[in-house]
């Protein structure tokens, strides 16, 4: 059926539309007649109500009757609501003209890849931005490596070091040298140097960073050299300065000084406040007059701790680092992070010639090698070749750690001079930089690993378990403080007579103790009539004690670096060792995080026991602790 539409009423229209219409006839009756076309009512009509203000006339319309369809209202809306879906911000358009436009085959438009985000930079490529260019370019040490030691002849068969020092090396056993000592000593003991050339002013020698595992001979690498350049001296300086983090490296030291510098005459000293101030005066400097020119050291070589140099560095008089041929520094990353009196500045600052020093007649000693060449400037007369050449201090800075830090502002504080690395790897496919860049460290190949997981409550039960299961003896057991150490023997004490035993003996060996009953016991531990000792981190590191076959973590270390030393009181020199870490349950988690980081978890063995492995003890044990929460209710 065909609907014929009604017109529909005339809108009311607006004064302003009025007024617009008014000006629109006015413009139409100016128009020239040639311009004119005719119009349609209706068109004007619609154009007017179309709001547009167009002076283009539209053609004339057809005069029919116009015939609406019903209109699409609903299908409308329909379109609109997806439109508003797709584009919220976009203006309604007119949905009808834009589905008219836009072609049916067109081809899919074409897919662009997402964008994507760039990977994180791995942490070692972090590791290695802004390196040390020194850390990039250091030397590579296998392990494995040995040189054998010529006992007799000319030859040194490429060891770097002198006949008499090779007798003296294979007098006390060694007849190959270490990987660590196979590179540095013939760095240290380059030509000439045996030709009586003590300093180097012209040419000063490169200062060196060693990275080498535990146990791996470090101390020989820089006491053999030291020995071997000053044996030339003729006037008694203090020329090697040794600094050690305690006093019972300090003791270690000095030996291996003493057995490797036998004959050579070489004095050797040491200062760690373990005897009076004055006692250690008398033994370090002679004479009593003041600012004699390059002092009046009674030792050739000082082994000694940062405070105590210090202090003679301050209140001696006579002491002077101004011949610093040798300054090591061992366990160079604990030390370096030791900032008593700042102690690094003032020892550096002491190497150096004063600006405002000028050395009198009478205090200028005659032998030619009694003035360093670095203070020689500040002779009242010119010394040959020239006062106007420029001579550097030949003071070479030696620094050695099993965890050698990379810290570049602690680096930085030692001044280095073009410094060398040498990083001793246990394996070949390890990247050696990158590891010393990332703070891994590389551990004896000799080693073994293991945990042990265990309720906190029943640890010192877990312990006792490990020590008469595993036959633990040999052993070094570390907690984390000398309370800790002293409660922990007493209470295997009460256990051993619980047991009626007496088969194992255990020892405390803390700061709680003096110096000397510290010496006792280490001595003891040495002779192997202790057979445990139980210490906190106070000789976790350097020490050398070639007996121990076990170390146990009573107290799960907190850091790498500390488990590094720990376990490192074991397989030394090449022979093997034991390493157990106790850990308690909510440690768990912690410590297998600090041991992934360092690509170190595979390595460990992971050990459990139950009520099976505990049961034959734990009536033993928990009369063990009655014993001794009655003997703390006691005292
Ligand atoms: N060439 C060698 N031949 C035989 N034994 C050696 C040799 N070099 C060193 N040793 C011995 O190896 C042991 C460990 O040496 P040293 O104490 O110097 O290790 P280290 O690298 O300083 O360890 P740490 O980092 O724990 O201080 C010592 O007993 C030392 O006498």
């Amino acid at each position: 059926m065909v609907v014929v539409a009604q017109p529909a009423p005339p809108k009311q229209k607006t004064k302003a539309k009025q007024r617009y219409l008014k000006r629109k006839k006015e413009r139409k009756k100016n128009k020239p007649k040639s311009a004119a076309r005719p119009t349609h009512k209706d068109a004007e009509q619609s154009e007017s109500d179309s709001g547009e203000d167009d002076d283009e006339e539209e053609p004339p319309l057809p005069n029919v009757q116009v015939v609406e369809k019903p209109p699409k209202k609903r299908q409308k809306i329909e379109v609109q609501q997806e439109m508003e879906d797709v584009e919220m911000d976009e203006e309604p358009v007119n949905t009808q003209q834009q589905t008219n436009v836009i072609p049916q085959d067109l081809p899919p438009l074409p897919s662009f890849p997402l964008p994507e985000h760039p990977d994180a930079p791995s942490k070692s490529d972090l590791a290695l931005q802004g390196l040390d260019q020194a850390l990039i370019d250091a030397e590579l040490v296998n392990a494995s490596r040995l040189l054998p030691i010529p006992p007799n002849g000319e030859e040194d068969g490429g060891t770097g070091i002198g006949e008499k020092m090779r007798r003296r090396l294979v007098d006390l056993g060694i007849v190959e040298l270490f990987a660590v000592q196979t590179s540095l000593l013939p760095f240290l003991l380059s030509k000439g140097l045996r030709d009586h050339d003590l300093y180097r002013p012209y040419n000063p020698p490169r200062d060196v960073c060693v990275s080498a595992p535990t146990g791996s001979g470090k101390t020989l690498a820089y006491v053999v050299p030291i020995v071997e350049v000053l044996s030339v001296r003729i006037v008694t300086r203090l020329r090697a300065l040794v600094v050690l983090p305690t006093r019972d490296l300090v003791t270690q030291v000095r030996e291996t000084f003493e057995a490797v510098g036998k004959g050579r005459g070489l004095k050797i000293g040491t200062a760690t406040g373990q005897h009076s101030f004055s006692h250690e005066q008398a033994q370090l400097v002679g004479g009593n007059l003041a600012s004699l020119a390059g002092g009046l050291s009674r030792v050739d070589i000082l082994i000694c701790t940062p405070g105590r140099l210090i202090d003679h560095l301050n209140e001696t008089p006579n002491f002077s680092l101004q011949h610093l041929r040798f300054l090591v520094i061992d366990e160079a990353d604990r030390l370096l992070a030791q900032s008593f009196q700042d102690w690094l500045a003032q020892v550096l600052a002491a190497t150096r010639p004063p600006s405002d020093l000028v050395l009198k007649h009478k205090e200028i000693p005659r032998r030619h090698d009694a003035v360093a060449p670095a203070f020689r400037s500040l002779l009242p007369y010119p010394v040959l070749p020239s006062i106007m050449d420029r001579r550097e201090s030949s003071c070479q800075k030696l620094l050695f750690s099993a965890t050698l830090t990379r810290d570049p502002g602690k680096l930085a504080a030692l001044d280095l001079r073009d410094p060398k690395y040498f990083i001793v790897q246990e394996s070949k496919d390890t990247d050696g930089i990158l590891d010393v860049a990332m703070d891994k460290f590389s551990m004896p190949a000799t080693l073994t690993e293991r945990m042990l997981v265990c309720e906190s409550s029943l640890k010192p039960l877990f312990f006792f378990y490990i020590i008469l299961e595993h036959g633990i003896t040999n052993a070094l057991v570390f907690t984390k403080s000398a309370e800790s150490t002293a409660r922990l023997v007493r209470l295997f004490e009460f256990f051993e007579s619980a047991r009626k035993s007496s088969t194992t003996t255990m020892k405390a060996y803390s700061s709680d103790l003096t110096a000397n009953e510290r010496k006792t016991i280490l001595d003891k531990f040495k002779a192997q009539e202790i057979k445990i000792l139980v210490c906190s981190d106070l000789i976790s590191r350097g020490i050398d004690i070639s007996h121990v076959s076990h170390v146990v973590s009573y107290d799960a270390p907190i850091d790498m670096r500390k488990y590094v030393h720990r376990v490192g009181r074991t397989a030394r020199a090449g022979r093997s060792g034991d390493a157990w870490t106790l850990v308690e349950e909510q440690e768990a988690r912690y410590f297998k995080t600090m041991m992934k980081e360092a690509d170190h978890f595979a390595k460990l063995k992971r050990l459990r026991a139950g009520e099976k492995e505990l049961g034959p003890i734990r009536g033993f044990y928990e009369s063990a602790l009655g014993q001794l929460k009655e003997s703390y209710g006691k005292t």
